[in-house]
Parts: C-alpha cells; sequence; structure tokens
C-alpha cells in the first residue's frame, strides 16, 4: 500500500529569490518500506523531510504535491497539520537531546505527550509509557521513567526520543540523521530496531544520512539528492550493484569497504 505520494515537490523561498532548496522532486514511500535518502550537504534531504511534516523554516515555501494516506498534505490547515504530525508522520532527529525537555523527568515528558496526543487518563498514559519504553528494549522502564534526560546514554536517549515518536502509532516515521551522534556499535543497535518496528508495525520509514555504508543494511530503495534534485531513484541492491548516476559512483567510491553486519544479526 503507497503510504506517501510525493510529486514535484518544490521548496523555494518565499520571495520568489535564488533557485529553489529542493527542485521539483517526486517519490513513494509503501508501507512497511524504508527509503534511504542520501546526498551531499545542503542538498535538500532536511528541507524535503521538514516540507513532509509541514515544518519548514520561516521564509520557505513548499508546492507541488504531498499525498499521505489518500489525502493532500500542502492545502492542510495549520491544526489539520498538528494533528498529521501528532498521529501520522512523526520524525526522530540526530540529537536526542533536542527532542527531550533537560528539565523534565522522562516519565512527565512520555506521558505529557501520550497524554496530549491520545487524550488517555494518567495512569493509562504511565502504562503507555512504560508499554513504549519497552517497545524500544529499553531496561527497567518504570525507573527510567524516574529518571532525568543527562542521566541516560546518547543511544539511550535516542531509544527514548524514539518511543516518543511511536507514541501514536504513527504510519510513517522521518528519521533525519538518527544515528550520527552515536558510536558505531550503538549505531547498529538502533538500526536494528527500526528494523524491527517496521516489520512489526509496517510503519514506512524515510532515512535521511549520508551514511550509504549503513543504508546498504536496511533501506529497500533510495533517493539520492542532488543540488535538490534526486539524481537516482530506486532499488537499493541495484543502486548498490550497479549505480547510473555518476554521482552516485562518486558517493559509493567513497564508502569504506567494512561489511555492515544487517541489523537481523544484531541484537537490539
Ligand atoms: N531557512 C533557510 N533559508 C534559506 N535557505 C535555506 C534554509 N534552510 C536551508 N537552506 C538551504 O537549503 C539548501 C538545502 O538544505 P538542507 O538542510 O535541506 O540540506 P541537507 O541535504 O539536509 O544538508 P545536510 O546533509 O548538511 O543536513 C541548502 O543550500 C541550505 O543552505
Amino acid at each position: 500500500m503507497t503510504l506517501l505520494h510525493v510529486d514535484r515537490l518544490t521548496v523555494a523561498r518565499a520571495s520568489g529569490a535564488g533557485s529553489p532548496l529542493v527542485d521539483g522532486v517526486s517519490f513513494t514511500v509503501e508501507a512497511g518500506e524504508v527509503v534511504g535518502v542520501v546526498g551531499e550537504s545542503g542538498s535538500g534531504k532536511t528541507l524535503t523531510g521538514l516540507a513532509l511534516l509541514g515544518l519548514l523554516p520561516d521564509g520557505l515555501a513548499a508546492s507541488g504535491s504531498i499525498r499521505f494516506d489518500g489525502r493532500e498534505l500542502l492545502t492542510q490547515t495549520r491544526p489539520e497539520w498538528e494533528r498529521t504530525r501528532g498521529t501520522d508522520i512523526a520524525m526522530v532527529l540526530q540529537d536526542p537531546s533536542s527532542s527531550l525537555h533537560p528539565m523534565l523527568k522522562l516519565g512527565e515528558q512520555l506521558t505529557d505527550h501520550v497524554r496530549q496526543h491520545l487524550g488517555l487518563s494518567k495512569p493509562a498514559a504511565e502504562a503507555r509509557a512504560i508499554e513504549l519504553m519497552e517497545r524500544v528494549h529499553l531496561r527497567e522502564p518504570k525507573r527510567l521513567l524516574g529518571q532525568y534526560p543527562h542521566q541516560l546514554s546518547g543511544g539511550m536517549k535516542q531509544r527514548v526520543s524514539i518511543a516518543i515518536a511511536l507514541a501514536c502509532d504513527p504510519k510513517l516515521l522521518i528519521a533525519d540523521e538518527p544515528t550520527t551522534a552515536l558510536d558505531a556499535n550503538i549505531r547498529t543497535g538502533i538500526i536494528a530496531l527500526l528494523n524491527e518496528l517496521r516489520r512489526e508495525s509496517g510503519m514506512g520509514i524515510i532515512f535521511v544520512t549520508h551514511d550509504l555504508a549503513m543504508l546498504s543494511t536496511i533501506a529497500d530503495r533510495l533517493n539520492v539528492f542532488r543540488t535538490g534534485e534526486i539524481v537516482e531513484a530506486g532499488d537499493s541492491d541495484r543502486i548498490f550493484r550497479s549505480p547510473r548516476h555518476p554521482y552516485t559512483r562518486v558517493l559509493l567510491d567513497a564508502v569504506p569497504q567494512v561489511p555492515w553486519p544487517r541489523p537481523e544479526e544484531v541484537l537490539s
């Protein structure tokens, strides 16, 4: 089932100055699929993700079409976007600290989020918070809920931000460099977790990264971005085996030839 259908999405300065920063990109995401988005710095990967969430910075405007689950997102009102972000599409960012409040215990953050979006009573929200912590394989969830973000390692914090993102069972997760700030072994654990979640829940994932080697372990399809355009798209096995665009070849030549373990080989 096609979850997301992006058609000629363009992001440009609202003033009309300069050339578009994202220039007519089209792609789809199926349920349960991981679509990798790669490309050099400044190629428009993050702006594309932000446009899908209705979170473009002031001064930038999106045009084209973003159809999600059969409805057009670009014409949504602000409250409709808020509902979409709360329940249908979620995001995980590179720095887990940016999605966690440093002064609030994890329990408050998770239960507040769950109560706000699902309208649960306090005890039901606490039960849901524990269930979410278990779902991302955090041990001793009850004890963790009483802790502050600074008491957790980077990998654990990223698991908590994934738990928050999962609170409303989103159909689509946008993961923007979710493992870049983490050590290699922790990174592999997070990849294994995302892989498990998409298998179990049928959630689609857009995975934005510079790290092609890592994408080779999880992405079903790839979109290769360069200067605001998709220069190559397709099945990731095919692209890794025989890239067609010279720029994709350059990116692949830069990948260290260290075999990455498949996510299923890693204990999460
Ligand atoms: N608020 C803004 N106003 C004007 N230009 C912007 C704004 N935000 C980003 N840009 C420009 O848009 C282009 C695309 O930026 P974007 O952040 O999407 O790139 P990216 O591919 O995600 O890069 P990176 O991999 O470094 O995160 C860049 O040239 C950037 O400088």
